[in-house]
Formats: structure tokens, C-alpha cells, sequence
């Protein structure tokens, strides 16, 4: 597996953009949030001048085995009709990024379909879908490496075309019980508290997702739980890439909009890996599925937007974006009181 090299963001920028942001024409703190995502930002970049380029969305899409024991309401043959959905602009995340002039790249990470050559899907599948857990892996460890290593080289490609803002976003029938899963392991909190209703389990689904799930960890039970062999036993392909591609975005100081449910426990596991990537993850929004706010809590995530969304896809980072370039935009272009010759007291 490649080895990542994230070096915390510098510190030092911090008292001088601070310093920046409180001189700003405004009461103290009076841009709330916005405030911190500019701080963050600037020490990201470390400068008091950050700017945004090529902001983009990398979508990775990949099938689980266990979506065949009835975890989802929807049926494998879901994720590869969402691909073509991707690729011809009709999808939610289509119209977000459209609106926001974010780029997309659609990923074929291990859907169960053979795409024909298309110039705007990427073909890095690992396999037709992982298998499933209930009985065995999801991945080889080699698979899970390979899969690790094709999100790191995508990212890397895409940062050197020019981009230093980017979301993840993911497509896979069944994996919000990987990712509840991923997260019961990592926050060490019962699995009842980390299952939701994905894309919309009834309460009777709901049972007999949190039966598989539960059935499945008990298989595992002896499993030696580093956060590599979790991502191998329980992932998807499309998580193990969104997970090398956070810690890739972070070895290059990117800015990292993080995404709802799934995304977030790709991170988990990126964090397990490397902690310092935190330090470059900006949490777009607080998903609606169950579990997402825990995980934030976990993280000591404040996320910018609560808007009751649970799509996935990239969409809250989508959403978030002009915030983003908001924070930026008031710290480079906001007089201060001395540029505008306002009187700073109370
Ligand atoms: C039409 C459609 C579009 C989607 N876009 C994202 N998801 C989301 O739902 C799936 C996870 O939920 P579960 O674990 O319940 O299957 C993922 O593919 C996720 O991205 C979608 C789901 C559907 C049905
Ligand atoms: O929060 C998410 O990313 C999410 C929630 C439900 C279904 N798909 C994605």
C-alpha cells in the first residue's frame, strides 16, 4: 500500500490570520462560521491570502456483495444506472456542481457492470463488486491496497491539472452498512446507534438490516481490528478509494470537502491510517442518515450545513462550496478598519 506523508497545517499562520479576520469592518466573531473555515483554509495554505482553483467532485462508485442479503430497499443494478445518470449530467450531484462551477470526475471503482469506454468515466475497477462480508471478506487485502492506491493517483492527477478544493462522493448500493459497520468498529459504539435507514428502510427493514449486520460482525468477532483490515472486511471499493484519496488530497495540501454518511466513515478509516488528514477536512453538512451526527460528534466535526439531506453522491459538498468560497472571498477582499478608515471600538 502506498504510504502517505501528511504533514500537519501550520500553526504559526493561525495568530497572524486571526489577527487578519478580527480587524476585518465587522463586530468580533460577527461571520460566525465563516470565520473558521477561513482560518482553516488559510493554514491549510499557509497564507493569509488563500484562493480556490479548479475546485472538483470525484465520484466513486462500487457494488457490495451484501446488498444481495436485503440491506437496501434497491437493487444492485441501481449503481450502474446511476453512473450513466452521472455521466450525462442528470444526476443531484450533476445540477450542484453545475450551478457552482465545481468539475466532476465519475469513477468506476468495482461496479458489477462492464461500462463501454467513456471520455468522462474513469476506469479504475478492482472488481464486479466486493464480496459479501456475512461469510468471508469484502476485499482481499490486495484489493483493498490497489484500491487505496487508484484514489490516491487519481487525486494526484487531478491536483496537478490544478485544483486545490475537493469533495468526494460515492455510489453503491448497500454501502451504508459498511459504513455503519466502519463506524461501530472505529468509534466503538454499538452497532444499533451506527445502522440507519439508508435510502429508506421501513422499520421492518430496518430489523433485518440490523440482523445481517449484526450476524456479520459476529463472524468477524476475532478479526484484529487496525483500521486497514476493518476498510478490507467490511468496505466497499468505492470507500477504500475515497479513503487513498483523502490522504492523498491532504499529502497535497488540499482543501478536502467531506460528504455525508459514507464519506465520513471513509474518513474514519483515512484517520485510523493518519490522523494529521483531519486537519485538512472541511465537514460540508450533518447527513440525515442516523449515525452521521455520532460520527461527527466523534470527530469533533462542527458541520456547516444541516439541511436534513441523505443522498450522498458529493451533494452536500456541492451544496456547501460557495460558503466555502464565501470564507475566502471576505478574507481577501473585506476592508479592514484601517483600510476603510472605521473606527474599531465598541
Ligand atoms: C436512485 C438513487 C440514487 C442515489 N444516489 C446516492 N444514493 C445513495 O444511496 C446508497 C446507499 O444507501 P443504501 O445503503 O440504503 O443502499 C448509495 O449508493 C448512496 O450514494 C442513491 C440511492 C438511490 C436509490
Ligand atoms: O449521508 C449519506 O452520505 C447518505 C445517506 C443515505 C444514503 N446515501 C448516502
Amino acid at each position: 500500500m502506498n504510504t502517505f506523508d501528511i504533514q500537519p497545517v501550520n500553526s504559526n499562520t493561525a495568530a497572524a490570520l486571526t489577527h487578519k479576520i478580527n480587524y476585518k469592518t465587522k463586530p468580533l466573531g460577527a461571520l460566525g462560521v465563516l470565520e473558521k473555515i477561513a482560518l482553516q483554509v488559510g493554514c491549510i495554505q499557509d497564507t493569509l491570502a488563500p484562493a480556490l482553483h479548479h475546485p472538483a467532485i470525484v465520484v466513486f462508485a462500487g457494488d457490495h456483495g451484501i446488498a444481495k442479503e436485503g440491506v437496501s430497499p434497491y437493487p444492485q443494478e441501481v449503481t450502474y444506472q446511476m453512473v450513466y445518470n452521472f455521466l450525462q449530467g442528470g444526476a443531484g450531484i450533476n445540477v450542484f456542481s453545475r450551478q457552482n462551477g465545481i468539475a466532476i470526475k465519475v469513477v468506476d471503482a468495482g461496479v458489477n457492470f462492464n461500462f463501454e469506454a467513456h471520455p468522462d468515466l474513469i476506469n479504475a475497477k478492482v472488481g464486479h463488486g466486493t464480496k459479501s462480508y456475512l461469510t468471508g471478506d469484502a476485499m482481499s487485502e490486495a484489493e483493498c491496497s490497489t484500491a487505496i492506491d487508484k484514489g490516491a493517483a487519481i487525486v494526484k492527477e487531478i491536483c496537478a491539472e490544478g485544483c486545490n478544493v475537493i469533495g468526494f462522493g460515492e455510489m453503491g448500493i448497500g454501502n451504508t452498512s459498511s459504513a455503519a459497520i466502519i463506524m461501530s468498529l472505529l468509534c466503538e459504539l454499538p452497532l444499533e446507534q451506527c445502522i440507519g435507514r439508508g435510502t429508506g428502510l421501513n422499520d421492518e427493514g430496518l430489523k433485518k438490516k440490523t440482523a445481517v449486520l449484526t450476524a456479520a460482525m459476529d463472524y468477524h468477532a476475532n478479526l484484529d481490528k487496525t483500521p486497514f483490515n476493518i476498510l478490507k472486511t467490511f468496505g466497499g471499493f468505492e470507500i477504500a478509494m475515497i479513503c487513498g484519496a483523502m490522504l492523498k488530497a491532504a499529502e497535497l495540501k488540499m482543501v478536502i470537502l467531506v460528504d455525508g454518511f459514507i464519506t465520513t466513515a471513509a474518513l474514519l478509516v483515512a484517520a485510523g491510517i493518519d490522523t494529521n488528514v483531519l486537519d485538512y477536512c472541511i465537514f460540508s453538512h450533518q447527513s440525515d442518515e442516523q449515525g452521521h451526527a455520532l460520527m461527527l460528534k466523534k470527530l469533533k466535526a462542527e458541520p456547516v450545513l444541516h439541511l436534513g439531506m441523505r443522498l450522498g453522491e458529493g451533494t452536500g459538498a456541492a451544496v456547501a462550496y460557495p460558503l466555502i468560497k464565501s470564507a475566502v472571498n471576505f478574507l481577501n477582499e473585506m476592508a479592514s478598519f484601517e483600510s476603510a478608515g472605521v473606527s474599531n471600538k465598541a
